[in-house]
């Protein structure tokens, strides 16, 4: 039994703060955690922490900006009722996946422009037109021209900007009507006069913004933003697992202690998985390869990648082409490793990838299965033979749906983490997984 220590359960995983209470010999903080009828969180500490070492267990998934509100409102209770110090346990971290663009305190992002600068929607290469030269270092011929305008279509069709479609011409022969702006001396720009005659002389005008799908440049990346609001909150420490950008760290001015869920997982896969040192671990993208090919290493196993194109659309055997597969799954179990399984298309559109290519069975393993939507669904229907996540997210409700889904518990392992933080242990060995 560890003194002094208090543990505070949110409502995203009451079970979990069990286990961890359990493991730890103590009982759960009482605390009162509710709504007003308005739909504002209300939060009570029913018992003192007055220089108590206080950890709020609250995990994202499900309600996540419920659940973080509640994680703030708790913190800063705690804190205002002369806590020593509070550390926020998130299990799966909320809003990870948002951690993106980096921004400077004082909130703008770290891009260079000068003060001057305004954003505009121009075509990028820009356009010419009337009285405005072609941008420097491009050549003034109309080779140079049609491949920027080439380039302008292929970028505009693969980032969705608000590049206007231009027709391109091949090879000197037009494929379609293609428009130059005419300079005032009456030829067109970069083009002389018996050129610019072959084609049309209308001028080009500078392109409108049309919001369309799939524009994203004011898509906000709240990675930044939530780690100020749980230090603003006035947590001291943060416990995680297998965030999904590691260098979200970086974004605390408090110690972030990142546990990893690979333990786990291998030794699922040594003592559950048949005949695993012929198994092939696959990491359905490169994003999560240096993940994947860890276990690979530390179990002698061989290794496999898919390289993934994200269509935020629904699946179709069209879309499986933008996944290819790098690597020898043929008569192979093949096991998949990831940090999070969310709408599960990432894990689904894999195994049907590696059955198609000759694998004998396919598991998924993930450390945070979210299982948002129709995910259950989607696995239940899927060519995935098992899916074994952690319950770092409750999973009471996902296992009475998925037959295929197996829970491993990370109770021990953050219980553990907490006991060594409290007594200022290093927690270096919970890392260790050889
Ligand atoms: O279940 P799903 O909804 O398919 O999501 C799961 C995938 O999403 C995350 O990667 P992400 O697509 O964010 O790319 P990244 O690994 O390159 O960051 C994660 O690492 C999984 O691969």
């Amino acid at each position: 039994m560890v003194r002094n220590i208090v543990v505070i359960g949110g409502t995203s995983h009451p079970q979990l703060t069990q286990t961890i209470c359990n493991h730890l010999g103590i009982p759960q903080a009482n605390v009162l955690l509710s709504k007003f009828a308005v739909g504002e969180t209300r939060v009570e500490i029913q018992e003192s922490v007055r220089e108590k070492d206080v950890y709020i267990i609250q995990s994202g998934g499900g309600k996540v900006n419920d659940h973080l509100l509640e994680l703030l409102i708790t913190i800063s209770a705690c804190k205002t009722a002369s806590a020593k110090r509070v550390t926020a346990v998130l299990p799966l971290f909320p809003y990870s996946r948002q951690s993106d663009i980096p921004y400077k305190k004082s909130g703008a992002p770290l891009v260079k422009s000068s003060a001057h600068t305004q954003f505009t929607f121009d075509s990028t290469p820009s356009t010419p037109y009337p009285g405005k030269a072609e941008s420097q270092g491009m050549n003034n011929d109309v080779e140079s021209l049609q491949k920027s305008l080439a380039r302008a279509q292929i970028e505009s069709e693969s980032n969705g900007s608000p590049v206007k479609r231009r027709p391109i011409v091949n090879g000197g022969k037009q494929s379609d009507t293609i428009e130059f702006p005419r300079s005032e001396s009456g030829l067109t720009n970069g083009v002389n006069g018996d050129e610019a005659a072959s084609i049309s002389s209308s001028v080009a005008k500078v392109p409108e913004f049309e919001p369309r799908p799939g524009y994203r440049q004011w898509v906000a990346q709240a990675g930044t933003l939530i780690a100020d609001l749980l230090t603003c909150a006035g947590a001291d420490h943060i416990i995680t697992m297998d965030l999904h950008d590691p260098q979200y760290q970086g974004f605390f001015d408090i110690p972030v202690d990142n546990l990893y869920g690979r333990p786990l997982l291998k030794r699922y896969i040594q003592r559950h998985i048949p005949d695993y040192r012929n198994c092939i671990i696959v990491s359905p993208d490169a994003g999560g390869a240096k993940r994947a090919t860890a276990i690979a290493d530390s179990m002698g196993v061989e290794f496999a990648l898919i390289h993934k194109e994200r269509r935020p659309t629904k699946i179709s055997d069209r879309q499986n082409a933008t996944m290819m597969l790098v690597g020898d799954v043929r008569d192979r179990t093949a096991i998949l490793i990831d940090d999070l399984a969310d709408t599960s298309n990432t894990i689904t559109r894999a195994a049907k990838l590696l059955k198609k290519e000759g694998a004998a069975k396919v598991y998924a393993l993930v450390t945070h299965g979210i299982l948002s939507g129709d995910a259950i669904e989607r696995i239940n229907a899927s060519a995935l033979d098992k899916v074994v996540v952690t319950n770092t997210v409750d999973q009471t409700e996902h296992c009475k749906r998925c037959p295929k889904l197996e829970v491993l518990e990370v109770g021990n392992v953050f219980a553990e983490a907490i006991r060594r933080v409290h007594h200022g242990e290093s927690i270096s060995v919970l890392f260790q997984y050889d």
